[in-house]
């Protein structure tokens, strides 16, 4: 049911910045927080097809700042997808009077990732009311928790997963110039999210690497440079996997 889009890039993957430091010493830590949240979570909302289409599902990772937002809003208007951004999603959630609120505006404050139950609910909900059924999901998952709770609840596994790979300096460069109001846009928080990108989000990065779904994208160069790396996965897979029943 779902399709699989090879990697053309896995060996420059390998070979790339993050990756040559890899985070072995978390390995145990993130075992035993991927072990528990196979326990914790059942399929319980598996995604429907839309108009007879299967779901047609990418993740959009890379840290903060790296240009996931940039790019979603052109890949939108090239390719017609739907775009899910977790952190919208979550934001959208704190300012809403929910009984999450204040851990949501703590969690983000301190640059940790909010419980997966939280997000993917806010996720699937979205997916589920969309008439769409090509999905852009940005910034998720941002963890292995984040990973399995996703994959068990929705039943579903990304079809394409987009890195945006780019040099700490630089997310640090762009993030402080990025005057939307954030409250995580300050140095304090961006040197601790870049540790939690590098302890929890490189190790979901790998685990789709070896799955061959992995498209690295040099992050560095101008908005519309970047989009040309982009381009060729969407048309690779225009044709076949776009309007699949
Ligand atoms: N290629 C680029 N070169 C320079 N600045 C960029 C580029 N892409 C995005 N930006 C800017 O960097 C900031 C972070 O981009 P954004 O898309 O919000 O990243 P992310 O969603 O990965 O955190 C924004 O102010 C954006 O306008
Ligand atoms: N899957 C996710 C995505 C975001 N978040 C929270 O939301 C914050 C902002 O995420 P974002 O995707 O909007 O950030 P950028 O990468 O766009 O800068 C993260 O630092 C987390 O605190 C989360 O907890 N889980
Ligand atoms: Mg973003």
């Amino acid at each position: 049911m779902w399709r699989k889009v090879t990697s053309t890039s896995f060996s420059s993957l390998k070979s790339s910045l993050f990756f040559t430091r890899l985070h072995l010493q978390q390995a145990s830590k993130h075992n035993a927080a991927s072990a528990s949240a196979v326990s914790r979570f059942a399929t319980i909302a598996p995604l429907q097809e839309k108009d007879g289409r299967c779901p047609f599902i990418t993740f959009v990772l890379g840290g903060p700042g790296s240009g996931k937002g940039t790019q979603c809003i052109k890949i939108v208007e090239t390719f017609g997808f739907k775009h899910l951004s977790a952190g919208d999603l979550l934001r959208r959630e704190m300012v809403s009077n929910s009984e999450y609120g204040s851990m949501i505006l703590n969690t983000i404050k301190e640059g940790r990732i909010v419980p997966s139950e939280v997000t993917v609910k806010l996720i699937l909900k979205e997916m589920e009311s969309s008439d769409n059924h090509k999905f852009l999901i940005d910034g998720f998952p941002r963890s292995e928790e984040n990973r399995i709770a996703f994959e068990k609840i929705s039943g579903a596994e990304p079809d394409v997963v987009l890195f945006f790979d780019c040099p700490e300096d630089e997310m640090v460069k762009r993030v402080l110039s990025r005057n939307q109001g954030r409250i995580d846009d300050n140095i304090d928080t961006i040197k601790k999210r870049l540790k939690v990108f590098e302890a929890l989000n490189l190790p979901v990065i790998d685990y789709y690497a070896k799955k061959g779904k992995v498209h690295r994208i040099n992050a560095v160069g101008t908005v519309d440079e970047i989009f040309e790396q982009v381009k060729p996965v969407f048309k690779a897979c225009e044709q076949k996997a776009f309007n699949r029943s």
